[in-house]
């Protein structure tokens, strides 16, 4: 069993197996959070939030029940950050989906406590001798996590290279919410998009974007916020040097061909940014490409 406990002033900071905070997990290593704000469950594979819950006690991320969190497989559900690249691999298609980031180890590097009770977190990723045979550009990776009453995420990419490196990349936020026909999300109104559900065709959002069956969507350059209502409930998502929004709900169907969402395809949607397709870039050695993300609940 893994434990090792940090206890700040006001906080706590407890590594912990997986399987001492979800039933029929694995041994794989998770960071608890506890703090006067908010409770977070982050794992060190992939430095992916799994869980966050504000002091209101109403928790914002979905993680599959189904989960079995095995090392070197992606976990289906929190923020995995999918780099070096977001989906598909446009130079060579047969690589893995989402890039290797998100099944790798990442270190936890430093934590802080701020005097507000907030907590900063920051994780460090370092390409490996493997990864470049796949990747052929060093680069490392950092991502700052600030706990509050929301949730900050700051990713920050260097290209440790001696060329120039293409980069796309998301944090892929799976939000837990009541079910999907009430559901809307504002913010995407009037944008083109590519439609991963009709081979990537170019479509525009006329209207709110609502839940029925599967939705794959990607609206590139948009930035702002997204705001997801879900009752009384509102979710926004915003992000900065993050310009493509990626909206993804499998639906009956699909989903029943995905192990780890099956039945309960309903009880999430994903609402991710990054930069993808025509925001994929090249970025150059020697450069950073600093992008942030925050998740805020209100309720009516
Ligand atoms: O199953 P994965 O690799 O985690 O991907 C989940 C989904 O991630 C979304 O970002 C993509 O738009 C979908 O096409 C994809 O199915």
């Amino acid at each position: 069993m893994i434990t090792d406990e940090l206890e700040l002033t006001s906080t706590k900071v407890i590594l912990r197996a997986a399987c001492d905070v979800y039933p029929n997990a694995g041994e794989l290593p998770v960071i608890e959070c506890i703090t006067p704000k908010c409770r977070a469950v982050i794992a060190l594979q992939g430095a992916q939030i799994l869980s966050f819950c504000p002091s209101d006690g109403h928790e914002l991320l979905w993680l599959s029940p189904l989960e079995t969190f095995e090392y070197g497989k992606a976990i289906r559900g929190g923020i995995p950050l999918c780099l070096p690249w977001f989906g598909v691999n446009r130079r060579e298609p047969a690589l893995a989906k989402h890039g290797f980031a998100r099944n790798q180890s990442w270190s936890l590097d430093n934590v802080t406590e701020t005097a507000g009770g907030d907590l900063a977190l920051r994780f460090l990723f370092q390409s490996s001798a493997e990864d470049l045979q796949v990747f052929p550009w060093a680069f490392s990776a950092r991502l700052d996590v600030l706990l509050s009453d929301t949730l900050a995420l700051n990713l920050s990419v260097l290209n440790s290279s001696d060329k120039a490196m293409p980069l796309s990349f998301a944090m892929h936020s799976y939000f837990a919410v009541s079910g999907l026909s009430a559901l809307a999300l504002d913010g995407v109104d009037g944008a083109e998009y590519l439609d991963n559900c009709q081979n990537l065709t170019q479509c525009r959002q006329e209207e709110t974007l609502r839940f029925s069956g599967e939705i794959d969507r990607v609206y590139e350059g948009l930035s702002g916020t997204q705001t997801l209502r879900d009752g009384a409930r509102a979710i926004s998502v915003k992000g900065t040097a993050c310009d493509t929004v990626v909206v993804w709900n499998p639906g009956a169907v699909l989903a029943d061909t995905i192990a780890d969402v099956g039945a309960h395809f309903a009880e999430y949607v994903c609402v991710e940014r990054g930069m993808a397709f025509a925001d994929e870039f090249l970025l150059a050695p020697g450069q950073r490409h600093e992008a942030s993300m925050t998740l805020a609940a209100t309720s009516t």
